[in-house]
């Protein structure tokens, strides 16, 4: 068995989610800028957290330019830290939005949501359900390449569905059906978050920031409207229906919302916002809109601006300071060996004889 040993320098931490730190790191035998995202351990005694295995087993599987690609899975000197090395991307659109002088203009907007939808578009005919879609998810290369990422949230589906756990999904782009307790979750979940995104990207806002379950149902229904077994035959026997009384609004004011948008702009709209799951749009249905015919065009991703690196500038010195982290030296970091990743898998518990 060879096992190939790399050497990383950590240059910045650029980002911290629920699941894990992720570091701007360059190999130093390639030169090569990676991100790298450390594993949370926390809580693990037997192996790893079951986030981290998902998104692992999913980019493993997965080969497609708007999602972000995995290069390796490395393993720390002591098998307890994990990390994946990602390709790097300059930007992600929450912190790119929180920092932008110029909002995005439309044909720019078109541009990045057909590379999303051509993502999940991906990702949905291959099983996969991301579950977690949002801006901070979505991570944008300076030559105008988005990439979904983020897979700790992201399962394979069957036909026919299986139950699953309901609480997924950031508040705020989370589905009806989540918010009402359905039992089954379907690609419609992820089709429903790229509505909100597309919302965001044309509002430089966020459309539905709500901070509870009900107030977030309540911005859903001041937008949409209230639903009904008319529109959603499933809507009344959804678990949580008889927990929220749900306020009576019958209009629908995405038009008010965006009262600069095109009919086709809002159709397509409507159409990710459809109440009953099996009715909203496909990714691929997405991809037809004569939204995306009509002028302004989608511009080419190569055309798309590049902007400054807000995330290293912010990060740098927050990086010196940082606590060092067992295993992990501030500058050049010894972090990790390469592993196969069926190795990895096999091993997981096990501690390594040979280092
Ligand atoms: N490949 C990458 N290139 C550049 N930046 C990245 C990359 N992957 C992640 N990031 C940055 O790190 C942040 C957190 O990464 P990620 O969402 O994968 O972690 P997480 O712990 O699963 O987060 P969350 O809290 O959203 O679940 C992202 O918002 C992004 O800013």
């Amino acid at each position: 068995m060879i096992w190939s040993v790399s050497e990383f320098e950590k240059l910045n931490r650029i980002g911290e989610g629920t699941y894990g730190i992720v570091y701007r790191a360059k190999d130093t035998k390639t030169n090569e800028i990676v991100a790298l995202k450390k594993v949370r351990m926390d809580q693990e005694k037997d192996g790893l957290p079951i986030s981290g295995l998902r998104e692992i087993l999913i980019l493993k599987s997965c080969d497609h330019e708007n999602i972000v690609k995995l290069k390796e899975v490395l393993v720390g000197r002591s098998l307890e830290s994990i990390f994946l090395s990602l390709e790097y991307c300059e930007q992600d659109l929450a912190s790119l939005l929180d920092n932008m002088q110029t909002n995005f203009s439309e044909s720019q907007v078109k541009c990045l949501i057909l590379q999303v939808l051509r993502g999940v578009k991906y990702l949905h005919e291959n099983f996969i359900i991301h579950r977690d879609l949002k801006v901070s998810n979505l991570l944008l290369t300076d030559k105008g390449s988005v990439k979904i990422a983020d897979f700790g949230l992201a399962k394979f589906f069957s036909v026919p569905s299986k139950p699953s756990t309901p609480q997924v999904v950031t508040l705020w782009y989370r589905a009806p059906e989540l918010l009402l307790g359905a039992k089954i979750q379907t690609t419609a979940v992820d089709i429903w978050a790229v509505g909100c995104i597309l919302g965001e990207l044309l509002g430089h806002k966020p459309l539905l920031p709500g901070t509870t379950e009900i107030g977030q149902l309540e911005l859903i229904v001041d937008l949409l409207g209230t639903p009904s077994d008319g529109i959603w035959p499933e809507f009344s026997s959804l678990p949580a229906v008889q927990n929220f009384t749900l306020k009576q609004q019958p209009y629908n004011n995405l038009k008010q919302r965006f009262p600069w948008l095109s009919a086709a702009g809002l159709r397509l709209l409507n159409f990710l916002f459809m109440y009953d799951p099996k009715k909203r749009a496909t990714a691929e249905e997405c991809l037809h809109s004569s939204y995306f015919k009509e002028c302004p065009y989608p511009c080419d991703p190569k055309l798309m601006p590049t902007f400054p690196h807000h995330r290293n500038l912010k990060n740098v010195s927050q990086t010196s300071k940082a606590p060092q982290e067992p295993g992990v030296s501030s500058t050049t970091e010894q972090i990790p060996f390469s592993l196969p990743i069926s190795e990895l898998l096999g091993n997981i518990v096990k501690k390594r004889k040979h280092e």
